[in-house]
């Protein structure tokens, strides 16, 4: 797991060798310590290179190891002994040097780094801090601030930047193994009493308190409830603050107390399941790495609402050509110049020019017969989208992809209109498209493979996450949204309010709460769905018993909220109040609380005292219940899909692991019971009635989430 050979007669190169990203596995630990042995024992050898196998310095540790029980040398005293050495060793930095692995740069006396790689100590974003010396070491190299920002953040930095901060001596365009081992030749006369970070004393700020303080308010405000990025402050006010063999001691009890977290576990099983989620499997057998998605060079964009607007800049950034179509010219120049300032911001922020000429604005369907993909993104109504994707199948070539953003209708039925059913998918991005990181890609029953390759790779490269469900109503994300915000809402009829609701999700690591949220989304989206559903408005036979919609119980609180002309953050007034409309800033309002009580009394209903438990438990256990019922039903293909769309597309705290990871934490048998009292509580709120892959998982003994997928035997996956 470390190649050892000797080059140039004097200089031995170790080369890390653990595919794909050499992580600091046992096994090449071990090798570490053999190798080094060898070169410090062998008076042929002057000085010392270490590097990676194919052009990749180090990820850190085996991040997989961390489950079980430590194995193979220890890799603090192993990064010790390597810098107290009495031969020069340099590290040829290709690729990337991350956690363990810039902390194995730093022990190295001396860094090269090629001009593409990237260093950064991300160990904080898995719920730990760099605890081989990182929080110690890097804060002596490169002084408290820049070490506090970069291990408090996990930012990775290119070598340029690290060569700002002094974290490399040198950057190079050529291969950085051989630039290294002349830079260790040169290097073999020279003392390595100053190279020695351990040894150095801090720089330190005369404000040190004062940085602390902010960075950790920062945190805070930006991280609520979130461990690691305090210890990592906690761990650097101790290498301001004592000696390394103090410091390093810290750092060790520190991490202790992480590595056992739930927040640890949570965040490392986000890790593993954001590359799991990539890798999707269809019913014929087709799967990620056998089926070759189509290059896309142009693509067309229908309807520039906001949906549109973002889709168009997100194709357009990474240079794909856009063809924008609207119904209206007022539309269209208004589409055009929110696009063109958007694509101008963007690429301002990220220092480079932006693609304005990739950009074409049109009236007509018929420009964009040679278009590779086009993805549909009109008002939600299906007799229109219909219409569109009757158009488009015979305006373009029978190869052009057809996707629609449609967030919840049956892609399925849209196939249908067209001649080229299989060609047809849903690409769901969620809004702000050009921000927002998740894409839902939907199959439907007749997509090919290669289709669902293509929208894959294209949300990749778009920078999604991308994720490949099924076919069904609201598909994953806004199918189990319903259950959620269902609760809440009977949560208000019950005795809660809004602002009570959303703190306590709030406390529990949402980015929002699910008023707050709604709010920011615009109400009266839901409330035409709700309409054209027969749920509310005037369709509704007036017979039927008041909170009672087509056989369930219906809460129509959200419906009058509309009926004020209240329709979130855009008119000024939602659930909340706000200075203006489009105004940001969420208070209270008295307004609301008066419908609240005057609906409670027309009913007859004495609110009660809701708790933080109640609160979460039924907004919670009913989301993750129905994330079991779209397991079962094969919408889904795993467990880590799910809580990858929650983090990304609904603000799930990641440190939570997302609903279903979260369902596991607190034990299988525990949401059981729960949902069974509930739904006891409320027999006709059938989101309540647990899921029968929730009790078969129980009867089952609850097995780890990784196990699910054994129990769940999908008969017809739609998937
Ligand atoms: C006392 C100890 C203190 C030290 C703590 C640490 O060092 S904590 C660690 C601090 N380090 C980090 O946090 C760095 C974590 N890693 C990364 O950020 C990225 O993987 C990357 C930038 C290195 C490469 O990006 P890329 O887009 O080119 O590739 P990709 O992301 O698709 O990964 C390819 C495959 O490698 C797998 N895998 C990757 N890393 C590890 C690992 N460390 N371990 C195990 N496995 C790892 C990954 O799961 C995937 O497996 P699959 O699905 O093929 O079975």
């Amino acid at each position: 797991m470390a190649r050892y050979e000797l080059v140039k007669r004097s200089v031995a190169l170790i080369t890390l060798t653990n595919p794909p990203v050499n992580s600091l596995s046992s096994a090449v630990r071990h090798g570490i310590a053999k190798t080094m042995d060898r070169a410090l024992s062998d008076p042929k050898v002057t000085a010392v290179v270490i590097c990676g196998e194919n052009g990749r310095f180090c990820g850190g540790a085996d991040i997989r190891e961390f489950a079980g029980p430590l194995r193979g040398p220890p890799l603090l005293p192993l990064l010790d002994s390597i810098e107290a050495g009495d031969k020069p060793v340099v590290a040829a930095i290709e690729g990337v040097a991350l956690g363990g692995g810039l902390e194995l740069a730093l022990v190295c006396h001396y860094r090269i780094a090629h001009s593409k790689a990237r260093l950064g100590l991300p160990e904080v974003t898995l719920g730990l801090l760099p605890a081989a010396g990182g929080t110690q070491r890097l804060p002596r190299l490169i002084g408290i601030p820049a070490a506090l920002e970069l291990i408090t953040t996990g930012r990775h930095v290119s070598s340029q930047e690290a060569l700002k901060l002094g974290i490399v001596d040198q950057v190079t365009e050529h291969n950085a193994c051989e630039v290294a081992v002349e830079f260790a030749l040169r290097a073999v006369a020279k003392p390595l009493s100053s190279r020695r970070l351990s040894a150095l004393t801090v720089p330190c700020p005369p404000d040190l308190d004062a940085l602390l303080e902010a960075v950790t308010m920062q945190i805070q405000k930006k991280a609520r409830g979130v461990m690691a990025p305090l210890a990592c402050v906690q761990a650097v006010r101790a290498a301001a603050t004592m000696p390394y063999s103090q410091g390093i001691k810290r750092e060790s009890e520190l991490m202790a107390t992480l590595f056992n977290s739930g927040q640890a576990r949570a965040l490392q099983y986000s890790f593993f399941a954001e590359r799991t989620a990539g890798k999707w499997t269809l019913p014929s057998g087709a799967q990620w790495n056998d089926t070759k998605p189509r290059e896309i060079r142009s693509a067309a964009v229908i309807g520039l609402g906001t949906m549109g607007r973002g889709i168009a800049v997100s194709l357009a950034r990474v240079g794909i050509s856009v063809i924008a179509v609207e119904s209206d010219r007022k539309l269209m120049e208004s589409g055009r110049q929110m696009v063109i300032g958007m694509l101008e911001r963007d690429a301002k922020r990220r220092g480079v020019s932006a693609s304005l000429n990739l950009l074409k604005f049109t009236l007509s369907l018929q420009d964009l017969k040679d278009v590779d993909l086009v993805i549909e993104a009109v008002f939600e109504d299906m007799a229109l989208k219909k219409r569109v994707f009757q158009e488009l199948s015979k305006v373009c070539r029978p190869t052009t992809l057809l996707c629609s953003n449609t967030s919840g209708l049956d892609v399925d039925a849209l196939a249908g209109v067209t001649d080229r059913p299989q060609l047809v998918s849903g690409m769901h991005f969620f809004s702000p498209a050009h921000v927002m990181k998740l894409l839902e890609v939907v199959c439907g029953p007749r997509s090919s493979s290669e289709t669902i390759a293509t929208a894959m790779s294209l949300g990749k490269r778009m920078g999604k996450v991308s994720v490949a469900v099924g076919n069904c109503p609201g598909f994953v994300g806004n199918r189990m949204l319903k259950p959620y915000s269902d609760q809440a809402t009977f949560l208000l009829e019950e005795g809660a309010t809004p602002e009570q609701i959303d703190k306590v999700l709030e406390d529990f690591g949402f980015a929002m709460g699910v008023f707050r949220m709604s709010d920011l989304a615009g109400l009266d989206v839901g409330w035409r769905v709700r309409k054209e559903s027969g749920l509310t408005g005037p369709d509704v036979d007036p017979k039927n018993p008041p909170r009672r919609r087509q056989g369930r119980k219906y809460c129509p609180i959200p419906d009058m909220v509309c009926e004020q002309g209240r329709f979130g953050q855009k008119t000024g007034r939602g659930w909340y109040m706000y200075d203006k409309p489009g105004g940001t800033n969420a208070k209270p309002d008295p307004l609301i609380q008066n419908l609240l009580e005057t609906y409670r009394g027309r009913y007859g209903i004495k609110p009660r005292n809701i708790t933080e438990q109640e609160i979460i438990e039924r907004c919670l256990f009913a989301l993750a219940n129905e994330g079991f019922r779209i397991l079962k039903d094969g919408i889904a293909a795993q467990p880590e899909d799910i809580d990858v769309i929650y983090q990304f597309g609904y603000g799930f705290p990641r440190h939570r692991g997302g609903p279903m990871f979260y369902a596991s934490m607190v034990g299988l048998e525990r949401v059981l019971e729960r949902l069974e009292h509930y739904h006891q509580a409320h027999p006709d709120v059938s989101h309540l009635e647990p899921s029968p892959l929730l009790k078969k998982l129980v009867a089952c003994g609850s097995p780890p989430i990784q196990k699910w997928r054994e129990h769940i035997k999908t008969i017809h996956s739609h998937l």
